[in-house]
């Protein structure tokens, strides 16, 4: 993969960080396919919410662990949740971007793959489902671009803000429990991801 682009967006909330087309075209490329070979052994599928509603994004992971849904809760596990199988490894690329952009001594341990197509979003959350809510979260996007929603971890104004494909951006420090989600894609935007939509890969340190 080629060498991030060291130039980052200034933002208002301070510990998000942004990186525009840290990604350029062949690493895009490269880690898309990355991903889709990982999803051969691990499919993308639809998580439901502890209280049974289906997600509109299709998961799936790369790493020793990964975020799972479902009604037993949210938590991080070893094993895809339909196959059984461990999930694949998460590649060395993804490694370097982590040591590269955040710095943190120790590499994530988890890779969650969320698939957009069409209508798919999500809602504002925090991610806390980690054991070390200092450790940050290191977010790629790839294909059609997205409407991204970010505000404090206390509530009150949040603003939108585009990812596109290569885009790489962080939750860390004061921002690390930032509320976030995804407001809508702009369908058509990119032509990476085969079928159209979006692909975010999300690293973190879940243990
Ligand atoms: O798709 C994105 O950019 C955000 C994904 C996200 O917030 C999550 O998986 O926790
Ligand atoms: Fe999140």
């Amino acid at each position: 993969m080629n060498r991030p682009v060291i130039r980052e967006t200034p933002t208002s909330l301070p510990g998000f960080r942004l990186w525009p087309g840290a990604l350029d075209a062949a690493a895009q490329k490269t880690l898309m396919d990355q991903v889709l070979a990982a999803a051969e052994t691990a499919p993308f599928y639809r998580p439901v919410t502890p209280g049974g509603r289906p997600f509109s994004v299709e998961m799936t992971g790369m790493g020793s662990l990964a975020w799972v849904s479902d009604r037993a809760g949210y938590r991080y596990q070893p094993t895809h949740p339909v196959t059984g199988q461990p999930w694949p490894p998460m590649p060395q690329t993804l490694l370097d971007l982590w040591d590269a952009l955040t710095g943190w001594p120790a590499p994530p341990d988890a890779c969650l793959v969320n698939l957009y197509r069409g209508e798919a979003r999500m809602g504002l959350h925090q991610d806390r489902d980690e054991a070390d809510l200092t450790a940050p979260v290191l977010s790629v996007s790839l294909g059609d671009t997205a409407v991204f929603r970010i505000g404090p971890a206390e509530g009150g104004k949040t603003h939108g803000l585009k990812l596109a494909s290569g885009d790489v951006c962080a939750l860390m420090g004061p921002a690390r429990l930032a509320r976030h989600g995804i407001d809508r894609l702009l369908t058509g935007s990119s032509q990476l991801v085969p079928g159209g939509g979006r692909i975010n890969l999300t690293l973190r340190r879940a243990l």
